[in-house]
């Protein structure tokens, strides 16, 4: 392909949003009646509007020939064949293949029995801590996509809770994460699960370490770690050196991204929480939405739609900003898991030939559950003055009914949308009765594209369906902005200043080298030193 903003597709896509971008949904609602049913897709019950975008049918048909021209399906291919699609990394990239159920690789489903296994003994009470008192408490230390998805995943399927075991998540290296998880727990009791892909990452081995003096201390031997410690890691060698039992070590394989990884042993956690056949499930999900992306023509196709309808915000109609609205309480952790997958995947700026992008890319996405934004920042959305593309997610039926809450949840979730797509004009609050001097202040410009996103009800298997809508989203965008979605050596610069400071901090290492800010703040915290 060539420069993506002098092909042909893209031209004829700015063209059109020269003339799209001027028009109110308002108007783009009234001159199409059948717009709701043309403009959303079903696949089974899962369901997406997209009506309340800024496109129309020939939006989407023009959006198609740029997924041609990117050859969407090409690159489904190659992801498929094992080819080293991550190739800064010369790595594969095999997610869908963790799902794959009896088509999975033998590796996997043997770390799949294994995990089976696993939970089976602790949920049964077969395990027994060092004292000899069953497992109460899990901790999975791990961060970034060795927590996040886990953590979202455990949090989304609360009402399939395990009875008896209660799972935390430990991420930061700030101390107060693990002390204040530590104070609540018994270490007779407690189960650590050492949660990372490289076993390398400083956050989670310095928690680990100390989880381990923790349990020791407890303990009196080293003999309690083997019935305390179990680890998710692709690095044996270093799960051994740290003293975890190769037996309680569930591997998975480097074709695994991070923040792909909760359907690998990262899912762990989730399994424990939830049951090993609900985690099964939640495999089935992806593994259905994994089939229908791979399947379903490109017109009918959900991620590659929202990949699309994505890139037009970004791309044509300016929107830098996505916020993720999940009208569950359940969901609450979905944006800070889809801030990972999509903001590690697609924030770059240099395209898989090595050159600088001339488009943006990844806009910033963030986001929390309904109702409780909009008492906070809905207001910007309303009446500020950026454009935020907004996803918003509910379910048809609660999880935990409760007389009288669903309904109104869903009412506000729907209202939202509507109130941002359509607004109040000024004539309107007149009629309503506002008063002269305040028509200006409630008056709604409208125009903010949303989509709605409606889940039957909130099971594993639909959970699975979101989370791989979404990961092929990030995929389908990797193709179209030509970039390498699987790699993030965005992360590594920090890592290694941090390294480099740890020491000046402890007042260790001269600080001459420093810039003036880093060395004048050092400076002053040492004051605080203790
Ligand atoms: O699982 P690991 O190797 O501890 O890495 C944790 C996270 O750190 C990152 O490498 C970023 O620093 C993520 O991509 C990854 O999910």
């Amino acid at each position: 392909m060539g420069r993506l903003t002098t092909t042909a597709a893209w031209q004829a896509l700015e063209k059109h949003a020269a003339e799209i971008s001027p028009l109110h949904l308002r108007g783009i609602f009234a001159a199409d009646p059948q717009r709701f049913t043309r403009l959303s897709l079903a696949h089974g019950q899962f369901f997406i509007d997209f009506s309340k975008q800024r496109i129309t049918p020939t939006t989407l048909t023009l959006l198609r020939q740029l997924a041609e021209q990117a050859d969407w399906q090409g690159w489904i291919a190659r992801m498929r064949s094992g080819e080293a699609i991550n190739h800064t990394e010369n790595r594969a990239v095999g997610h869908c293949a963790l799902r794959a159920g009896p088509q999975a690789p033998a590796e996997v489903r043997h770390v799949l029995r294994r995990m089976a296994d696993f939970c089976e003994r602790i949920h049964d009470g077969q395990w027994r801590g060092f004292s000899g008192e069953r497992i109460t408490d899990i901790v999975n230390l791990g961060i970034g996509g060795s927590d996040l998805g886990p953590r979202m995943a455990a949090q989304a399927l609360a009402s399939f809770q395990q009875p008896d075991l209660r799972v935390h998540f430990v991420s930061n290296l700030d101390s107060a994460d693990l002390a204040g998880t530590l104070s609540r727990l018994n270490p007779r009791t407690t189960l650590f699960i050492v949660a990372s892909k490289t076993f390398t990452t400083l956050e989670t081995l310095t928690n680990a370490r100390t989880a381990r003096h923790w349990l020791l201390h407890a303990a009196g031997d080293d003999s309690a770690i083997s019935r305390h410690f179990v680890a998710a890691s692709t690095n044996l060698a270093a799960t051994g050196e740290f003293g975890i039992a190769p037996e309680n070590v569930f591997p998975f394989s480097d074709w695994v991204g991070g923040r792909f990884s909760l359907w690998s042993s990262i899912g762990l956690p989730i399994a424990l929480a939830v049951g090993f056949r609900n985690f099964e499930q939640l495999l089935a999900g992806a593994r259905d939405m994994d089939e229908h992306f791979f399947s379903a023509p490109a017109e009918h196709n959900l991620p590659l739609t929202l990949a699309l309808v994505g890139l037009w915000n970004t791309n044509f109609l300016n929107a830098h900003s996505h916020g993720i609205f999940p009208y569950s309480h359940s969901l609450g952790l979905l944006p800070a898991h889809l801030q990972q997958l999509e903001m590690e995947s697609n924030g770059k700026r240099i395209d898989r030939d090595g050159l600088p992008v001339d488009y943006a890319t990844n806009p910033v996405l963030w986001g929390e559950p309904g109702t409780n934004g909009q008492h906070s920042f809905f207001q910007l959305l309303h009446q500020g003055s950026a454009l935020v593309a907004c996803d918003f997610i509910a379910l048809g039926k609660s999880d935990f009914p409760l007389p009288g809450h669903h309904s109104g949840l869903l009412a506000n979730c729907l209202a939202q949308s509507s109130a941002l797509a359509f607004g109040q004009t000024a004539d309107e609050a007149r009629a309503a009765g506002i008063d002269e001097a305040l028509v200006a202040y409630r008056t709604f410009p409208g125009n903010q594209p949303s989509t709605t996103i409606i889940l039957p009800e909130l099971t594993p298997f639909t959970l699975g369906q979101l989370i791989a809508l979404y990961e092929h989203k990030v995929f389908c965008l990797g193709a179209l902005w030509n970039l390498n979605a699987f790699d993030q050596w965005g992360v590594e610069l920090g890592k290694q200043l941090a390294s480099r400071l740890a020491p000046t901090i402890r007042g260790e290492r001269p600080d001459d080298d420093l810039d003036a800010s880093t060395r004048g703040l050092i400076a002053h915290l040492h004051q605080f030193r203790n």
